[in-house]
């Protein structure tokens, strides 16, 4: 564990390039500023504007006019939109709330601009991009010598032996939920001292069904999160399960403990976020009720903690914690994942792009919710063992994503043709 991603004992000083310095307001880069992850941090921000000051932000372009709106809310130097076709909009959106004498900001646009915000001056980076076209801009951050606040899983996942590479110790601050559990945990025992993980799950909408009954859920059954308000694709992965298998993934890269001592527990409230168990058998539990502000606020403010960042548990109030154990063969995402994490090399790029395919293909209607995993789990069958020992590479990664995405788009579109009786 002595060379682990993320530390909570070692401080990463980010390289020379903090527009304010040690003393001012810590400067961030949000990218993926207007989805879920993005619009909480903006809240943190805008609440405590003595501490933080946003430098640039990007998005896909979907969403212009609320880009603009929190452009011109923050006074960002730069906007990124990695469509083209959006900039026109982006400019009248701007153009509309921008007075007369106001300095508009650059409008950076196409597929590499957000790897280029993330390398422009600043303290921190904010990945909050949904898919495993965070990759750029993550290692981008890291080469820059930026702190990384890391939402976006995927980077990690399909790019973990790059990202290694070039991170150090302590450079890289865990955002998703149960990473900041965990990281904060850590932070209260050695690391010689771990015994294992525990990563909660809330179980989804859909914890406590067999596969068969799962074969006929709807898109609108499947977005509908028990506990998060999250973006499409991080739901559709809390309902499959496979959100949990990528944690599992992301546990092990970040904090180097074993697939064999990284476990996983449902617990239907997402109160417990994650817990650490060390060797003399205490346990270690991060609680906080579900609001992504807290693990946001942490990313971007650590070693500080951000005051109000999010309300905290009510501990007035009668309440109950139920753990349960993981039902692995109705979600066999789990396994599954471990399984690809443990191959190593391609296989997980091959996990997370055929899934994204699948829950694209699901939200689309015609691919069932049980042929999400079930054509992940093929098309990692059908790529196999990659070689182990040799050096992963980016074009390695993005050969084995584009293999990926149209094998599984060919099997879902025929696990969509296949008739519902002969698939049961
Ligand atoms: N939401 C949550 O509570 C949590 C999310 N996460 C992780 O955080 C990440 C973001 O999730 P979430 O906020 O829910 O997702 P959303 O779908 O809500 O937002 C995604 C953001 O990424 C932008 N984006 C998409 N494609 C590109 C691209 N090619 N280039 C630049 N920006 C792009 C979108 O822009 P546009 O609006 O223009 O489409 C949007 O701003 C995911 O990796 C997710 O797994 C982890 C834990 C919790
Ligand atoms: C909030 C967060 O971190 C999500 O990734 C969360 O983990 C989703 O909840 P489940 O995957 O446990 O349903
Ligand atoms: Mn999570």
């Amino acid at each position: 564990m002595t060379d682990s991603l993320a530390h909570p004992h070692l401080r990463f000083e980010p390289a020379a390039g903090d527009p304010d310095g040690p003393s001012g307001p810590r400067s961030l880069v949000i990218l993926g500023s207007t989805g879920s992850i993005g619009t909480q941090a903006i809240d943190i921000v805008l609440r405590n504007p003595d501490r933080f000051r946003v430098t640039a932000l990007s998005a896909a372009g979907g969403r212009v006019e609320l880009l603009a709106e929190q452009a011109h809310q923050l006074r960002v130097t730069a906007v990124a939109v990695a469509r083209e076709d959006a900039v026109p909009a982006l400019r009248t959106a701007l153009a509309d709330r921008y007075g007369a004498g106001e300095p508009l900001p650059e409008i950076l646009a196409g597929p590499d601009a957000a790897t280029e915000l993330a390398a422009s001056p600043c303290h921190t980076v904010l990945n909050g991009i949904t898919g495993s076209i965070g990759l750029a801009p993550t290692l981008a951050a890291l080469k820059a010598g930026r702190v990384l606040a890391l939402a976006n899983k995927e980077s990690l996942i399909v790019g973990g032996p790059l990202v290694k590479a070039v991170a150090a110790p302590g450079q890289i601050i865990p955002v998703d939920s149960e990473h900041s559990a965990l990281f904060q945990a850590l932070a209260g025992g050695e690391r010689a001292e771990v015994r294992k993980l525990v990563v909660t799950a809330s179980g989804g909408p859909f914890r406590g069904r067999t596969k068969r009954e799962l074969a006929g859920v709807t898109p609108e059954q499947a977005l509908a999160h028990p506990t998060w308000s999250m973006g499409p694709v991080v739901t559709i992965n809390s309902a499959t399960l496979v959100n949990k298998g990528l944690e599992v993934i992301e546990a092990h890269l970040l904090f180097d403990v074993p697939f064999d001592r990284i476990e996983v527990v449902v617990h239907p409230q997402s109160y417990i976020h994650s817990m650490v168990e060390f060797t003399d058998g205490s346990t270690l539990a991060q609680a906080s009720p579900p609001d992504m502000r807290m693990p946001i606020a942490l990313g971007i403010g650590w070693p500080e903690r951000v005051p109000d960042a999010a309300p905290g548990v009510d501990w007035t109030k009668a309440q109950t914690w139920e753990f349960f154990p993981l039902d692995g063969s109705a979600f066999p995402s789990v396994p599954l994942a471990c399984h690809v994490g443990d191959l190593g090399g391609t296989a997980p790029a091959v996990f997370n792009a055929a899934n994204e395919e699948c829950v694209e293909a699901f939200l689309k209607g015609g691919l069932p919710f049980t042929g999400i995993v079930d054509t992940v789990a093929d098309v990692v069958a059908e790529h196999g063992t990659p070689a182990r020992g040799t050096s992963l590479t980016v074009a390695d990664v993005l050969e084995a994503e584009t293999w990926a995405r149209a094998r599984a788009r060919e099997l879902a579109a025929r696990a969509a043709r296949t008739p519902s009786e002969a698939r049961a």
